[in-house]
């Protein structure tokens, strides 16, 4: 998977150099593309916002870099990949769809992902429509309902949850089968050594019983209805949903 990613900030990005994505990156399972879309906005200050059409508060990012920056990042990246290679743009924007889990696991298999991070008050409206009219795909998405600052965070969580579902990235494959929303629910409680905790209060606090019984049936049993019960309780709209 090739990743690029476009941004007046591009070493807030340099945390995917690091941990799990670095090392997929260092393993050659993706390539990471940072642009600083100053490089793209020609006059003396690199003005790469303006104030809005109509009025109103805040800054409006211009659409001349924007254009200039996909053309010049999607031609880079169709030399490596080819010229049939076709890059899904990714928008993190408060007013996309939220973000999900399946979405994560559909957009692992992509062959390539452009991140464009806004900033400011966002981009101005005649970029999408650019893109969409040159018959790219794109898609807006939030982390949820709340706004941040820029969409380089939002970057750095979406290039998590998608590329730790890249084959081979984690270690163990196992892990993403029985974790939250990976089939639609919540996790069940963890538990590790030691089975009896004293804790700093005093307090003895005891491992579930079941847990060191070494019967996986009873085990998959009862953790399968502590991840129902505890789905139920704090996401009724997941549990509602499921097939
Ligand atoms: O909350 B967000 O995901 C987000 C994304 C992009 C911009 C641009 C200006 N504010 C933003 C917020």
């Amino acid at each position: 998977m090739r990743i690029d990613a476009i941004t007046i900030f591009p070493d807030y990005l340099r945390a995917l150099d690091l941990s799990l994505i670095g090392k997929a990156a260092r393993d050659g399972l993706i390539s990471v593309h940072r642009h600083d879309l100053r490089e793209w906005a020609h006059d003396r200050h690199r003005t790469v916002d303006d104030s809005p059409l109509g009025g109103g508060a805040g800054m409006v990012m211009k659409p001349e870099p924007w254009a200039e920056a996909f053309a010049a990042v999607i031609e880079q990246g169709k030399a490596e990949l080819g010229p049939q290679a076709e890059p899904l743009i990714v928008f993190p924007n408060p007013a996309g769809q939220v973000f999900a889990q399946a979405t994560a696991q559909e957009w692992s298999g992509r062959e390539w992902i452009l991140f464009a991070c806004g900033r400011y008050e966002g981009i101005d409206e005649r970029v999408y429509e650019h893109l969409e009219a040159a018959g790219h795909e794109i898609a807006l998405v939030s982390l949820g309902d709340y706004v941040l600052n820029g969409g380089e965070v939002a970057v750095l969580a979406l290039t998590e949850a998608i590329v730790r579902l890249v084959p081979g990235v984690v270690g163990n494959a196992e892990s993403l089968v029985e974790e939250s929303h990976s089939d639609g629910l919540l996790e069940y409680p963890l538990y590790t050594r030691p089975a009896r905790w004293v804790d700093p209060a005093g307090a003895v606090r005891e491992a579930p019983e079941i847990l060191l019984s070494g019967d996986h049936g009873r085990i998959a049993a009862w953790r399968s209805e502590r991840s129902a019960e505890r789905t139920r309780e704090r996401r009724p709209d997941l549990w509602d949903a499921r097939d």
